[in-house]
Parts: C-alpha cells; sequence; structure tokens
C-alpha cells in the first residue's frame, strides 16, 4: 500500500484548472519532494491530500484511505506554510494544546513532548515564550507539533522558509532521524538545493500538470556529457575534437575546464585519444552531473510568458556536434 496515491487528479477552482491530471505514488519511509513554481499547484495537492478542499475529478488516496477520510488524517502531521504560532505560548504550552488536539492523555503529552522537543533540537529552550523564538527555532517547534501524535506521514510545506543555512541544516538532520524512525515525509520546498540534499524522489508540477518525477540520482543524471581539463598552459584542441562531431564548449564560470557532449552511440575514447596523440595530459575527466536547479529550470523554462530569466551560470552556446 503507498503512503500517498494519485490518478489523473484534477481540481478546478471556477474556470481556472490548478491541478490537469497528476498521478504520482509515494511509499513508505521516502521523503518526496514535491516542487514547482508558485501557482503550480502544489498547495492544492496537498489540501486535496488532506481534505481541506476536495478534489473535481480522478482519485486521491491517503494511507490507504480516500484522501480526506478522517482514519487517514489522524495518522498524518502537517506543517504548513506561513505559520503564526501565538507568541505568548511557550514551546511546552503549545504542544500540550496541539497533544490534547489530537486526543492525547495528559501522561502521555507529559512523556511526548520533552521527547518530541528533544529530537528537534530545542528542549532546552521549552519553557521560553515562542516570542522569543528565532525563525529556525518556530520551524522546529512545527516540525515537532506536526509529528508530536507519531504520525505515518509528516507533511511539510517551506519547513526552511527563512531560516538561515545552520539552521536548514539543522532541519534536514531532523527529516533524515524521522526517516531512519520510519516516518513518510512529503516536502514542499522551493529550496532545491535542500530538496536535493535530503529527497529520495522528486515531482515537479509545472501549472497543474506532473512534468517530470523520479529519484534524485535519475533526474539529476547527465549522459553522454563530459567535463576535461588539461595541465595548467595546455590547450584544448577543440577543433580536431569537434571534427570527430562532438560538441564542444569551454565552462565559462571554471576556466580551463571544456564540456564534450557525445552524441548517437559515441564514447568518450576518440576524444581521449585525441588528446594524448598530442601529448596533452588530462588531470580531470568527469561525467557531468546535473544540479536539481539546472533540472528544474531547464523543466519550467518557458512557462511563463514575459518572465525575465536570468542566464545559467556556465551557460555558454556549446559549438559544434551534430545536433
Ligand atoms: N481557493 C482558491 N480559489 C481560487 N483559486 C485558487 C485557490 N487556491 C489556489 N488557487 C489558484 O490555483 C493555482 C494553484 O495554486 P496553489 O496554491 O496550489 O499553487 P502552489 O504551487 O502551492 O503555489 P505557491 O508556491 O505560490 O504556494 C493558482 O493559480 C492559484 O491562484
Amino acid at each position: 500500500m503507498s503512503v500517498i496515491e494519485t490518478v489523473e487528479l484534477r481540481k478546478s477552482y471556477g474556470r481556472l484548472e490548478a491541478l490537469k491530471g497528476v498521478s504520482l505514488r509515494v511509499e513508505k519511509g521516502q521523503i518526496y519532494g514535491l516542487l514547482g513554481q508558485n501557482g503550480a499547484g502544489k498547495t492544492t495537492l496537498i489540501k486535496i491530500l488532506l481534505g481541506i478542499v476536495r478534489l473535481t475529478d480522478g482519485e486521491a488516496s491517503l494511507l490507504g484511505a480516500p484522501a480526506g477520510a478522517a482514519s487517514a488524517r489522524r495518522r498524518v502531521g502537517y506543517l504548513p506554510e506561513d505559520h503564526a504560532f501565538p507568541g505568548y505560548h511557550t514551546g511546552y504550552s503549545l504542544m500540550d494544546f496541539y497533544g490534547s488536539l489530537y486526543g492525547m492523555a495528559a501522561s502521555e503529552r507529559k512523556k511526548r513532548i520533552p521527547e518530541t522537543l528533544e529530537l528537534v533540537g530545542i528542549a532546552g529552550r521549552m519553557h521560553s515564550k515562542i516570542k522569543a523564538y528565532s525563525k529556525g527555532m518556530k520551524q522546529r517547534l512545527g516540525i515537532a507539533c506536526a509529528m508530536m501524535h507519531e504520525p505515518d506521514l509528516i507533511v511539510l510545506d517551506e519547513p526552511t522558509d527563512g531560516v538561515d543555512p545552520m539552521g536548514r541544516r539543522e532541519i534536514r538532520e531532523v527529516m533524515a532521524q524521522l526517516k531512519a524512525r520510519g516516518h513518510t515525509i512529503f516536502l514542499n520546498s522551493h529550496l532545491l538545493g535542500e530538496v536535493e540534499l535530503v529527497c529520495d524522489r522528486v515531482a515537479i508540477l509545472q501549472q497543474g500538470k506532473l512534468v517530470r518525477e523520479g529519484t534524485i540520482a535519475e533526474l539529476t543524471q547527465t549522459k553522454g556529457t563530459f567535463v576535461i581539463g588539461l595541465m595548467p598552459g595546455q590547450t584544448f584542441p577543440v577543433d580536431a575534437v569537434i571534427k570527430f562531431g562532438f560538441a564542444v564548449r569551454p565552462l565559462a564560470d571554471q576556466p580551463g575546464l571544456f564540456e564534450v557532449t557525445l552524441s548517437g552511440g559515441q564514447t568518450i575514447e576518440p576524444v581521449m585519444k585525441q588528446l594524448f596523440e598530442r601529448g596533452l595530459t588530462p588531470t580531470h575527466v568527469v561525467e557531468k552531473k546535473q544540479s536539481l536547479e539546472d533540472v528544474f529550470m531547464t523543466t519550467v523554462e518557458g512557462a511563463e510568458p514575459g518572465v525575465d530569466r536570468k542566464p545559467r551560470r556556465g551557460a555558454a552556446r556549446p559549438v559544434g556536434g551534430r545536433d
């Protein structure tokens, strides 16, 4: 049984189609990232799963039950985006309040609150007022509230929003610990570097459609593109390599390195042969990997007419090649 499953999920708000047939599946124990530009439909999908809004068509299930069923909702923890906890509460009193909403007994809350706050690293401040907490502490308190009742699935909407790099790393560690304890995490975040570090699988939504889905390794793999560097003072034989049908371009942001792209069943051997025959010494030969940000930008490029995008770093135009 999948933790989350949607099949051809559609949602319209009046004439606006926020989701246009989204099918995805999240398995137990995964950290699953949902990506997309503003307005792509991420929050709508989460709200349907949690029964906050109704789907228009298709199917959505949560922990084996139809989305929104009370039996499944009880087994979910949710950290909404832009939450604002009352500053007069302490971390402890807020969690006590949440625990009572979850229906937890007082004795259970007394045990569970310090344990959970310990796990997210703010147990030492549990009796301080929330108004004195930093943004990172508030986010960690939000995660603690979402996981207090030991849910099977934890839905985190922008958990690292506004948090400094150190705090983000700590939140990543909390997510890794939750995964190790068997929780499934569904993460909605704009911070692609974070997502790349922590997620097992990722889905990219674009204007209500699922346009990419896979493991981080699958999505970031760039088959057939190599980055080659030579000993200082040596010149890369660009023309000779192009003659063999490879595309070559210097990397604008890494002087001395060249990107060589293979096509149609080529291997890198002829390029290496050219280098060795010329007495050149390659000091760097690495098959290129894209960052998740590159994948995301390539995927959504041109999606929003009129948006002025900055050129990506190192995105010089390739020369040569057969395509
Ligand atoms: N209650 C609503 N009524 C009408 N339109 C809505 C409503 N909620 C969302 N929308 C629209 O549906 C589309 C998807 O919105 P949604 O909030 O799901 O996107 P998102 O990917 O979560 O965006 P963001 O990253 O900005 O939070 C947007 O065009 C939005 O304006």
